[in-house]
């Protein structure tokens, strides 16, 4: 890799749209425009830029179409563009209207350092309410397989055109006209089938109230269907007020998602850009098999290649990019993230609890976070079935290295919300079980090794699995997703084992957020409220090694990484297959800086925290080793636990399957070969 720091080391391309405010009828004067514009979009390392609909000309000009010196100037200007742009990066996408066999088409003209690549007609032309556009087109729907002269050039004409970059082999491009977009079933949904990852719809689209909205969801749909990027750009200032008007709207979308939209209404020239992730699309397609079984939409197509030769310099990032993936920036879509994941949790607990019959739920309450979130969806289930609160019954533990703070919130969070609990002393147990396996630390020597650590586990499993025999209950898992992946668990016991485990789908990212809002959505009492804040402020620990003077020695953080980058590694690995240098460059992206994208609402300004290179890089090698090679086994034997995140599942049988035997050679090798180490 010659430059770690450049997006297209990392299969990102960055895309344009742009408009201007066009001169009707003069090709010349808009030519002037697409070359600065062109000029705008390579100095920012553009790869490709997308104008509007018949921008040389203009598109509301109606019969002046037809006008011959309209048409041959437009191909003199064209020449023109192509001399402007020779040493220009960007592929340019721009329409006009061009004559072949006699019949008039409305074009989007592909170019790339001065020659023509290709030619695509509209297919779909608008002739209803305030359109009229066969009077002069005539559609390009069936022309296949033909070729125009222009310029002095033979250049592929027809709808059955991809353009390639041959360095650059994920870019295929694909180009539809507005009306396209439209009709059931658009010309870029077989462009897709064909290859294309990159869609160009070139747009005069005149402005209704709520007109936008429908396009948005119109680009968004298509893009999410045929699981593309796609660059919509509309015509806007200059076009005719004759009878209608126009806002200019410009957008780029990547697979449904929004990566930028632009203000409508613009003044003179403006140029939208963000960076289109091709990895994610190639991956989606690649793991979405049934977009491939949709043959009878799979035409033929011809491959119009070029050498894209990109600049490797560092130009930053430009797309939207989440510091928490599982956990979204913009507030409403937070809310509704966290509704559905408490419900999610609480419907199956409720599903599981109702078909078997249990009368008792049983929970070893920890005062951490992960028991915490477990008990609040027990709580809203016993509710929700009215079977009474104390029929959760929820156990303290202590351990060798159990803080009082801890102890004392869950005896508090427990007496709060009304269940039965009990405080059950598990060191005599556990200085018994050392003492029999002859443990050093029986002996007095201060030995806290895996097998301290895992007896306490052990032992609290013991009493919670014969307790919920004991009275007729099944026991609640409190076991994560960020758990689950680094398998930070004890096998067979701890929090890997339970009846039902309704935590199994939640990064702990999302679990710390729940809990807040838990807290704001005051569902249970305020006195709870004032616990659960307390337990979100406390450290994350297993607390199995026995603490100094009252203060926890175990930060689990300091011995896996932080959970905020552990999950951030996690949904770009698992829901996207991505390799870890590219997880790198894109935690590098948001997390180098606090000042770096969107903080959660009310997030805590001491908390806000950056990560160095080589921290990310460190703690993604630890994520790849435990995720590949260590921790599959954990999960192949993990409890039933309801999928929550679209992000992505570890259930062996829900989601993710991968050997118990696995290692992470290939992994840890292409992370250390390509992310320097500052
Ligand atoms: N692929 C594979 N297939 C079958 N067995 C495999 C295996 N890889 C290791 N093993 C065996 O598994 C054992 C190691 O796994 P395991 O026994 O889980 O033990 P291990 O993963 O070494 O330790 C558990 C860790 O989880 C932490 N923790 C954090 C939070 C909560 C809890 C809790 O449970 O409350 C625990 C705890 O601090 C400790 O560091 C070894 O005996 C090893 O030989
Ligand atoms: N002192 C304890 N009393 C009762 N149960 C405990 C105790 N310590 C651990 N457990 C049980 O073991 C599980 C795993 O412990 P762990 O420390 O990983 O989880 P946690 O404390 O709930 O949350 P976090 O992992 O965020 O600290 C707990 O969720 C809890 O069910
Ligand atoms: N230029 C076009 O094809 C415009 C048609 C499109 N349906 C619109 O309403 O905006």
């Amino acid at each position: 890799m010659k430059n770690f720091y450049s997006i297209y080391e990392h299969n990102l391309l960055r895309g344009a749209t742009c408009n201007f405010t066009v001169k009707l009828a003069d090709p010349f004067a808009n030519s002037q425009q697409i070359i600065q514009l062109a000029n705008t979009v390579d100095k920012q390392g553009g790869g490709l830029c997308v104008f509007p609909e018949l921008c040389l000309t203009g598109y509301s000009i109606e019969d002046l179409r037809l006008q011959q010196i309209l048409l041959e100037t437009t191909i003199k200007t064209l020449g023109k563009i192509c001399q402007d742009t020779k040493e220009l990066s960007p592929v340019l996408v721009l329409g006009a209207p061009l004559v072949f066999k006699g019949a008039l088409y409305n074009c989007g003209i592909v170019m790339h350092k001065g020659k023509i690549l290709g030619i695509v007609p509209k297919s779909f032309l608008p002739n209803y309410r305030e359109f009229y556009e066969a009077r002069q087109f005539i559609s390009g729907q069936y022309i296949r397989q033909e070729e125009m002269n222009l310029l002095g050039q033979t250049v592929p004409f027809g709808i059955d055109l991809l353009f390639t970059a041959k360095d650059y082999p994920d870019f295929v491009l694909g180009v539809e006209i507005c009306e396209d977009l439209w009709v059931p079933v658009p010309p870029s949904s077989h462009a897709c089938m064909a290859g294309a990852t990159v869609i160009a719809n070139l747009s005069a689209s005149n402005i209704t109230i709520g007109k936008a909205d429908k396009r948005t969801l119109l680009c968004q749909a298509q893009s999410a269907r045929g699981i593309c990027a796609y660059l919509y750009a509309a015509a806007g200032q200059g076009e005719s007020s004759t009878d209608v008007a126009w806002d200019g709207q410009l957008s780029i979308i990547e697979n449904g998602q929004v990566l930028a939209q632009s203000e409508r209404f613009p003044e003179g020239q403006l140029c939208l850009v963000a960076d289109i992730d091709l990895d994610i699309l190639r991956q989606e397609r690649l793991q979405m098999g049934s977009f491939h079984q949709n043959e009878s939409a799979r035409y033929q197509y011809r491959t119009v290649e070029f050498t894209l030769n990109p600049s490797l310099e560092d130009i930053g990032l430009k797309r939207p990019l989440e510091r928490f993936p599982f956990v979204p920036s913009d507030a409403h879509r937070l809310e509704q993230d966290c509704y559905e994941a408490y419900m999610i949790q609480v419907s199956a607990l409720k599903q599981r609890i109702q078909t078997i019959g249990a009368k008792r739920l049983v929970i070893g309450i920890s005062g951490g976070l992960d028991s915490t979130q477990a008990l609040l969806v027990a709580v809203q289930v016993v509710d929700e079935l009215k079977m009474g609160r104390d029929s959760i019954l929820g156990y303290t533990m202590p351990g060798f290295g159990t803080s009082s703070e801890t102890k004392n919130n869950a005896e508090a969070l427990m007496e709060a919300l009304g269940i039965q609990w009990q405080c059950l002393d598990i060191r005599p147990a556990a200085e018994q079980m050392l003492k029999d396996m002859d443990h050093p630390y029986a002996k007095g020597q201060a030995v806290y090794d895996i097998t301290f650590e895992n007896v306490q586990a052990g032992l609290r499993t013991d009493y919670l699995f014969r307790l919920a025999n004991h009275h007729n209950g099944i026991v609640i898992g409190t076991g994560d997703l960020s758990e689950l992946a680094l398998g930070w668990c004890t096998y067979g016991v701890g929090d890997q084992m339970s009846h039902y485990n309704v935590n199994g789908g939640l990064p702990k990212t999302l679990i710390q957020h729940l809990i807040r809002w838990v807290i704001q959505s005051e569902r249970f009492c305020d006195q709870a409220g004032g616990i659960l804040q307390r337990i979100i402020d406390t450290e994350i620990s297993p607390e199995l090694i026995p603490s100094q003077d009252n203060k926890t020695l175990q930060s689990t953080e300091e011995k896996i990484g932080p959970y905020a980058l552990q999950d951030f590694n996690l949904y770009y690995i698992l829901r996207y297959g991505l390799k870890p240098s590219k997880v790198a460059f894109l935690s590098y992206s948001i997390w180098s800086d606090i000042q770096k994208g969107t903080w959660l609402d009310g997030f805590p300004e001491e908390k806000k925290k950056a990560y160095a290179l080589a921290e990310i890089r460190h703690w993604l090698e630890v994520f790849v080793n435990r995720f590949f090679a260590f921790s599959q086994f954990k999960r192949s034997a993990m409890p039933n636990s309801p999928k929550v995140s679209a992000g992505g599942g570890l259930s062996p049988r829900g989601d993710w399957r991968a050997p118990s035997d696995g290692n992470a050679t290939i992994w840890v090798n292409e992370l250390l070969e390509n992310v320097p180490e500052k």
